[in-house]
């Protein structure tokens, strides 16, 4: 099903939470949700399920091109999952999961043995096949998440809305959980919306990711375009480490803004090339596949370098030396609109 907002304002009290929305998600798209704590990410969600009323002039929230302002949130047949699991204390995995299915009225209420099914069904899709016993109690808080995921997917919702539902995790089993949703979204294709304020899980989760700032999208597009074509300064420092270089646009008073990794050291002037700059390697940090070199230049600026282990075990950097430095690429913007 498509999802499509327009012009969509929220406010609460003078307080503009959301600001002229635009957006649109495919059907069976995955759309990341992204930006820093309190830029309204929470808000866009819950104007979507209809849990929050948009302001008043504000758009309509379309699901497949019909306006869904006054379908009741019953009707609207949305699944969600929130941060904190919100299981059934007292239902063990099975009961959990069926619990949408047996709520239903007693004409849609499928039969004990449909419900058997599609239960056991659902936890092979979580990979908690012989867990259907258990008690919230007795899981951990991953496979939790994984049931809650199951039990919203129970009722065969027309969209799945996802608020941080891994933020309360550890972050190896965030990772664990993240390639298994996407997974997940692989085969069974339903809409899904996706609430996070962590850059790594967006760009790796989503087909398109929305960049929030202060209750408006500075951009909405595919995780790469995001990365690699950051539409302004906010998403471009949001997304990753940077450098900040003063004076380096091309009229002369632009900033440039300059990944760690697209900075490039050298030994030697020659191979470095005419815009290279000398800096004094300050620090080295290791740890992983990358080393993070710090180094200081003769205006007493700090430059963060990562390279790959193999480049610093060629270099074979020492600290204290003085080495070359060029810059790969950049992103020059406006003076004023970087700081
Ligand atoms: N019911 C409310 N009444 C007043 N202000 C609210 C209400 N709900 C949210 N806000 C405010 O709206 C802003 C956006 O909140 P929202 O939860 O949408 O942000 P978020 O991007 O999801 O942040 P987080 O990542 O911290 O959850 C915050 O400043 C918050 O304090």
């Amino acid at each position: 099903m498509t999802i499509e907002i327009r012009n969509i304002s929220k406010s609460y009290g003078d307080n503009k939470i959301l600001q002229n929305i635009d957006l649109k998600i495919e059907s069976g798209e995955l759309v990341a949700l992204l930006g820093p704590s309190g830029s309204g990410k929470t808000t866009l969600l819950r104007v979507i399920a209809g849990i929050e009323q948009a302001d008043e002039g504000s758009g309509p929230v379309l699901f497949d091109d019909v306006d869904v302002s006054d379908v009741d949130l019953g009707k609207r047949r949305i699944g969600f999952v929130f941060q904190h699991y919100a299981l059934f204390k007292h239902m063990n995995v099975f009961e959990n999961i069926a619990f949408g299915l047996r709520a239903k009225p007693r004409r849609e209420r499928p039969g004990e043995a449909q419900i058997r099914e599609k239960v056991q069904t659902l936890l092979d899709l979580i990979q908690l096949g012989n867990m259907a016993q258990r008690y919230p109690s007795q899981l951990s808080g991953g496979q939790r998440q994984r049931v809650a995921l199951a039990r919203a997917l129970a009722v065969e919702p027309r969209v799945l809305l996802l608020d941080e539902p891994f933020g309360a995790l550890d972050a190896t089993v965030r990772r664990e959980l993240r390639r298994w949703l996407r997974r997940l979204h692989d085969t069974i294709h339903v809409t899904t919306i996706f609430v996070t304020h962590d850059q790594e899980e967006a760009l790796e989760v989503s087909d398109r990711v929305a960049v929030m700032n202060a209750g408006r999208i500075e951009q909405y597009a595919p995780p790469q375009e995001v990365y690699e074509k950051p539409a302004s300064p906010f998403v471009f420092k949001f997304l990753g480490n940077y450098n900040l270089f003063h004076g380096r646009g091309q009229s002369g008073d632009g900033a440039a803004l300059v990944r760690p990794h697209d900075i490039v050291i050298h030994r030697d002037r020659d191979s470095a090339g005419p815009d290279a700059r000398l800096g004094l390697v300050s620090h080295i940090g290791f740890g992983g596949p990358v080393v993070k070199v710090e180094l200081e230049t003769e205006d007493k600026t700090h430059v963060d370098v990562e390279v790959t282990t193999p480049t610093f075990n060629d270099l074979a950097l020492k600290r204290g030396e003085t080495v070359w430095f060029a810059l790969r690429t950049q992103q020059e913007y406006e003076y004023d609109f970087v700081i």
